[in-house]
């Protein structure tokens, strides 16, 4: 018989926090670092880059709006940050894990809207929330219970046997954001999810979003509408050419203005006169 040495003894489980790691809230909900977006080859004519060196903190417990012109690269932004777009550069966390590099463990704490959402439209409303909460690994029970839940909140209970295919486009926002809320994540990421959606039903969502940041979630949504914004999110950021012009709390960016008239400052290009389309004049 051979003598080994004596192994150590297995480490014990404490309660008391690792001093080592970053406190768990202290962490943002989301972090980007030097993130850039090329489309195209870098180099070339046709390069167009989208996201340029952008730095933004979303904080833990925040509803932070993203507004933007057309094309601004707001999109292009979210989707790096949700792990759906690969970045040319740059680093995104969420809650301090890399999306990246961790993209399961990252993905687990996210629920997302994409812009343009490609659903899985030949199942059913039901079908397709109960397929998001099971493609998380979550117990078939909970998520039946959870699906019913949903579906009675965006008022699609009544639709929920119906394939997808044939929802309206406020209907499919409704249940793309139903999937993305299955899980219970503490980072949502919305883009636009109140385009097409009916008032109503606008209302019920920003219900249960704010609900969601009551009990500690984060919510970053993109938008074009500044009321709402203004209204909605307690901080925002503007982006402008793939740059981030302007973030911090709702009322630190408007400055004592409203949202609307800080934006139009901050990006510019208002035409005053519409000269240009002089030959638009009924008969
Ligand atoms: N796949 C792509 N290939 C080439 N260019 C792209 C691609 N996706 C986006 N772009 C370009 O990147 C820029 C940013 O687009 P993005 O969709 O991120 O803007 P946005 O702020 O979300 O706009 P909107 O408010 O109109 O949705 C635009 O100039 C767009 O043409």
């Amino acid at each position: 018989m051979s003598h080994q040495p004596p192994l150590p003894p297995a480490p014990v489980p404490s309660a008391a926090p690792d001093r080592s790691a970053p406190p768990p809230g202290g962490q943002p909900a989301l972090s980007v670092r030097g993130l850039v977006r090329v489309f195209g080859r870098p180099g070339t004519p046709d390069a167009k880059v989208a996201v340029d060196r952008v730095d933004l903190d979303v904080p833990r417990g925040s509803f932070f709006g993203l507004v933007g012109r057309n094309g601004a690269g707001k999109t292009t932004m979210l989707s790096m940050a949700t792990g759906l777009l690969r970045p040319t550069a740059g680093t995104v966390r969420v809650a301090g894990v890399d999306v990246w590099a961790e993209p399961r463990r990252a993905k687990q704490l996210m629920g997302v809207l994409p812009d343009g959402v490609h659903l899985f439209d030949r199942l059913t409303g039901r079908q397709l929330v109960t397929y998001s909460g099971l493609l998380r690994g979550m117990d078939r029970e909970v998520v039946a219970e959870r699906a019913e839940d949903l579906l009675r909140a965006m008022d699609l209970l009544g639709d929920a046997g119906t394939q997808v295919q044939d929802y309206s486009a406020g209907m499919t926002k409704k249940i793309a954001l139903a999937g993305a809320l299955v899980h219970a994540p503490s980072l949502l990421v919305l883009d636009e999810p109140f385009e097409s959606v009916d008032p109503v039903s606008a209302a019920n969502i920003r219900g249960i979003l704010h609900g969601f940041v009551a009990a500690g979630g984060t919510v970053v949504v993109s938008s074009h509408v500044m009321d709402l914004v203004q209204r909605m999110c307690d901080h925002v950021a503007v982006m402008d050419r793939g740059r981030v012009l302007a973030a911090g709390t709702v009322d630190e960016v408007r400055a004592g203005a409203s949202l609307e008239d800080r934006f139009v400052e901050l990006v510019g290009g208002r035409r005053e006169t519409g000269e240009e389309l002089s030959w638009l004049r009924p008969e």
